[in-house]
Parts: C-alpha cells; structure tokens; sequence
C-alpha cells in the first residue's frame, strides 16, 4: 500500500512514513493510493466478532509490512484494553430506527482515543526499533490534546508539545492537558483560536529546518493513522444492525472533518452506507460549502460545542481531492486560495460531493434544545458534539434506514452546558475524581510562529 499527497507533488511513502511524517511536504495531506475492499462476505463475517477482531480486519489492508499480523493484533489488543466498555464502541436505541454510537468509553472521555491510543501503540513499535526519537506537535480544541498527551505520557521516543487555544476549551479538557505530570508532555495555551493553533501547526511543518531540526511528527488528523482507525467502528455499528444485507446512514458532529472522512472510507471499502450526514454547529462553513455556497471563511464564534468550533477544516481538503478526480494540482490552487479568504467549488466536484455527503447545523439554542429533550424523551445525558449530531440526523434522517448518530464526547467533558440544559452536572468516572484538585502546568505564549519554535526547541532541550 502506498501513500500520496493531496497536493500532488510530494514522495510517495509506505504506510510507516506516512504515519511518522504527518504532514506532505508539499503541504498536503497523505491518503492511499488506492481504498482496499471488503467483500460482502468479509463483512458479514463481522458479525458477533469483538472490536479488536474487526479492527484487524478493517485495517490490515492499508498498514503494508509496516508491522507483522502478531504484532499488529498485539497493538490492537493494547490499545482498546483500558476502555472502560467491554463492546468498546457500544449502540444505544435513542427512538425507533435512530442510535447513539457512544464513542466516549476510552481513557479521556472522547472519540479522539480510539486512533491515539493505537496511534501511540505503533509509533512506540516503529519508533522503538529505528531507535529514533521525534516531537509531536498537536494542535487541539480540546480533545485531540487530551488523548495524546494520554496516549504519549511517559513514552520513551517522543515528547509531545500541544497547542491548544486559551480560554476556548472546557476546564476537563484543558485540566486532562495540564495536569499530566510526566516530562515529555506540554500543554501551550495560545493567544488565538484553534485555526490559528492548527496554521501554526502547518506552518512549522512547511518550514523544513525546524521539522527537521526537531523530528516533527503530528497525530492530528492530519496522519492518515488517525483517519483509520476510525473507519472501524462504522464497520461494528453497522454490522450490528444488520449490513451488509441492510444499509445504514450517518450522522457525524464534524469539525475538522476527520471522522466523517472515516466514515467515506468505510463506504468507499464496501461498507453500504445510504446517508453520511456532516453536523456543524452556528460555526458552519462545512454545511455553507456543501449547501452550495462555496468554502469562504468567516469569523469563529465560540460556542456550546467548543471542540467543533473550526472554520479550517483540515480533512475537508481531502474530501476535495477525491471530488476533484485526485488532480492534486487542482488542490493545491483551492488551497492558495483560502489562504486568502476561500474557494468557490466547481460544479463538477460539488456534484461529487454531494453523492456522498448532505449536512445540516444547529444553533445554540436548538443544541441545547436537543440536550434538554433528549434527556427527557430517551434517558440519555448527551454532550453537545453529540447533541448537534441528534438534532441533525432527526432533521434528515430517512425514517426507513436505521441512523447511527455519533456520540463523541462523554458529558462530564462540557459539564456546564449540560447542567444549563438539564439541571443535571454530569460527574467525572470515579478514575478522574481528583481531576480539579492536580496541580496544573502550562505556558501561555503568543500566536507567533518564531516564538512557539522558539518555545518548543527550549521545552524538548529540558
Ligand atoms: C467532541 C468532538 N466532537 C466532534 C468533533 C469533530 O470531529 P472531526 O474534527 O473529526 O470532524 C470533535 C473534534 O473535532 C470533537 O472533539
Ligand atoms: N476537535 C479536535 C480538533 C482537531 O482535530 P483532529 O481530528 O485533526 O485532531 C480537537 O478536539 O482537538
């Protein structure tokens, strides 16, 4: 299996590199050269096997001889291990033909540790037996942070440097960052938003002497590693309800367009999925484009929902490259142009995009709406990722087909939204009890490109 940039123009590399390089060094993203398939009866196989076993399954096809089967099944066993599920990615009926695939069952409350918890697996293997060591760099807002500085604490080949924005995450996240005391991990809180956080992260990538200086490496979705592993748990949910004999729709909470992206994936592998639903909430550049309006940013505006507050949505670019028939040159132009506001999208690719994606967005009332409603009418305490995702999918959703709709956070992460929607403070797993009395460390520096090199080369020196 070999891996191409987005944007055309850079090396070519095997499974291996492409997880350990993170960015392309023409800017772009890595995605593979061509989507492994699953038969109809590889996927009825899966029915009643564990997480694990599909994980296997679903992600073996794209590793190459990156790792061996044995050791490959070892990660995998590693990584789910400390879900606090034994299905891992449990399915809820919320009403008739609609539900909640619970994602928030990993170590920091949220879907992010389901790729980072693998994600740390290989890159200690892969790293280990190089005897190299790198720093990651991740930009965060709020749970991509949480489960990498989970997933790294205390590895030996790596420190890990996250840049999250100051006063825009929840106190559970920003406390999962800061309270962490191991060496080789570090909470930056920057004076910007997560856009900002995530172009400083490009940007250190597209300058060559720092990523080579320091060994960049990222597990933002960027790395195609952390797209993967989420395409399983389409695979489980589904299987669970019946594919491949019945299709089943979608609907994602979306921000920076990774998940949803893994969903395509599935479908694309063989997995028959009718409706893949993008949720966004008032910060909806995602649902502008796909209604027709073109990818033109605008102001972020904080909302209920903080870790889907993103305007630059990384993994969309590689959605365009498929809409775009893989012209990487064509990427990279759409690319040059939103750096300078937007992009208008051709007739041709919006038509392709619309073949695989519909959207819809909530407000900020309407979310908490779904909170309060949803509590009311299922029993089920949901997070406002979770709630924009309800209310999108009972908008759209065809009554026929069963919908999955994303869970992707635990409530106890945005305790003051829900406890405004519902009376109710969702409490921490007993494990975290102690979270609010950690001593936290972290730096607060500038959204300056030259001041957070400069920061990070003194913090991996220590
Ligand atoms: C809780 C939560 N829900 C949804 C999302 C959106 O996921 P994605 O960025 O993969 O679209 C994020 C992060 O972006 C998140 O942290
Ligand atoms: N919501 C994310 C944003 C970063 O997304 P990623 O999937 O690219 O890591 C977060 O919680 O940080």
């Amino acid at each position: 299996m070999r891996y191409i940039s987005t944007r055309g123009t850079a090396p070519i590399l095997t499974f291996e590199e492409a997880m350990l390089t993170g960015l392309a060094r023409d800017g772009g993203l890595y995605v593979p050269e061509t989507i492994p398939q699953l038969s109809r009866a590889d996927i009825a196989a899966m029915a009643g096997q564990s997480y694990e076993d599909v994980a296997f399954t679903v992600m073996r096809p794209f590793i190459g001889d990156t790792f061996t089967d044995a050791e490959f099944r070892d990660l995998i066993a590693k990584a789910y291990a400390g879900f606090g599920h034994a299905s891992r990615a449990p399915l809820k009926e919320l009403a008739p033909n609609h539900f909640l695939l619970e994602l928030f069952h990993g170590p920091t409350l949220a879907f992010k540790d389901f790729a980072m918890q693998l994600i740390g697996q290989m890159f200690q293997l892969a790293l280990g037996r190089k005897g190299e060591r790198v720093t990651i760099v991740g930009a965060t807002s709020g749970d991509t942070g949480s489960a990498a500085i989970e997933a790294f604490r205390g590895l030996d080949n790596v420190d890990v440097v996250i840049l999250y924005p100051h006063g825009r995450v929840s106190e559970v996240q920003r406390r999962q960052m800061t309270t962490p005391s191991e060496s080789n991990v570090h909470a930056l809180a920057v004076d910007g938003d997560f856009d900002d956080c995530q172009a400083r992260l490009k940007d250190m990538f597209n300058d060559f002497e720092f990523r080579d200086g320091v060994k960049l490496a990222g597990v933002n979705s960027i790395n195609w590693g952390r797209v993967l592993a989420q395409v399983v748990y389409y695979f489980t949910s589904a299987v669970s309800l019946g594919a491949p004999d019945r299709k089943v729709s979608f609907t994602v909470p979306t921000g920076n367009f990774g998940d949803i992206f893994a969903g395509y994936i599935a479908k694309k592998m063989g997995l028959p999925i009718e409706q893949l639903i993008v949720a966004t909430n008032q910060n909806d550049i995602l649902h502008r484009c796909l209604s027709g309006e073109g990818y033109h940013k605008s102001t972020v505006h904080p909302s209920i929902s903080p870790s889907m507050d993103i305007q630059v949505s990384s993994n969309f670019e590689r959605a365009l490259f498929d809409a775009y028939d893989r012209d990487g040159g064509a990427v990279a132009q759409l690319m040059a142009e939103l750096g300078q506001g937007g992009f208008d999208v051709s007739q041709g690719a919006a038509q392709a995009l619309s073949e695989h994606y519909s959207s819809g967005r909530a407000s900020e009332e309407e979310t908490s709406n779904t909170i309060t409603q949803t509590l009311k009418n299922s029993a089920e305490l949901l997070c406002p990722h979770s709630a924009i995702g309800v209310k999108v999918a009972e908008e759209l959703r065809d009554p026929a087909t069963p919908m999955i709709t994303l869970a992707t956070a635990h409530p106890a992460k945005f305790p003051d939204a829900v406890q405004a929607a519902t009376g109710i403070r969702p409490p921490l797993p007993p494990r975290m009890a102690d979270l609010y009395d950690r001593p936290e460390r972290l730096t607060r520096v500038p959204n300056d490109l030259e001041a957070l090199k400069t920061q990070i080369k003194g913090l991996i020196a220590q």
